[in-house]
């Protein structure tokens, strides 16, 4: 099977950061530096989900939201699912990350995506049987009733869309590093969640 396309979602505020939490130092490099370098070689693509003109880029292709006033995640899946209609050849699927997440796992998508009980299902990630909805395999056939939801302010949680598809989600294991056990979604939105991240980074991560 083909992979599918890999979106990073940097869209929002960081306010609880303070600073962007996608250009923020984790060790030696940017936290969403960490994302591309984890989500690369599992993803036919890589793009950003970020405002025009961000830095968060790094050089890859940006999706800017088509939405404005800071929709929400959803915006920035329906941006990535827009981009990927234009890809060549055209994906099936589009697998979504945050750029606030630096330990995903090596067998996130070839999981998602074995775990699909249909094509046009969602397939969302979990830990500790806990769901991580912005981590997620979703179909391109999604992109039209994902545009026509979103045009009501109203409805901006992921997990109320979610619920008006077929989905499953697939349990990840926590990592097992030197220096004790990590969920693979553990996200920093906060300096303190920075630092105890910074704790978990190998040498060659750092
Ligand atoms: N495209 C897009 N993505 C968003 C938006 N708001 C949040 N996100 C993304 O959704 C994910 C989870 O966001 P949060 O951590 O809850 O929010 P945040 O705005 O990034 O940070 P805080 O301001 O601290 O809440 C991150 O990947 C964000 O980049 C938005 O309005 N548009």
């Amino acid at each position: 099977m083909t992979r599918p396309p890999g979106i990073i979602l940097a869209g929002g505020l960081s306010r609880r950061m303070g600073e962007n939490k996608a250009t923020v130092l984790l060790g030696r490099k940017m936290m969403i530096r960490h994302v591309v370098e984890r989500l690369a070689p599992q993803v036919s693509s890589l793009a950003v989900n970020a405002p025009e003109g961000a830095d968060a880029a790094l050089g890859l292709p940006l999706v800017p939201d088509t939405i404005s006033g800071h929709p929400g995640p959803l915006a920035g899946v329906l941006a990535g699912l827009r981009h990927a209609e234009n890809l060549m050849p055209k994906p099936r699927h589009i697998v979504t990350a945050p750029a606030d997440t630096p330990f995903l796992p090596p067998d996130l998508v070839e999981r998602l995506e074995a775990a699909l009980p249909a094509d046009d299902a969602i397939v969302v990630a979990s830990s500790a049987g806990r769901w991580h909805p912005v981590v997620a395999l979703w179909p391109l056939t999604l992109a039209d009733d994902l545009e026509e939801w979103l045009a009501d302010p109203g409805n901006r949680k992921l997990q109320v869309f979610i619920a008006r598809h077929t989905s499953t989600a697939v349990d990840f294991p926590p990592i097992a590093t030197k220096h004790g056990l990590l969920d693979p979604f553990y996200n920093v939105n906060t300096p303190d969640e920075l630092a105890f991240a910074k704790a978990f980074l190998e040498e060659e991560d750092g």
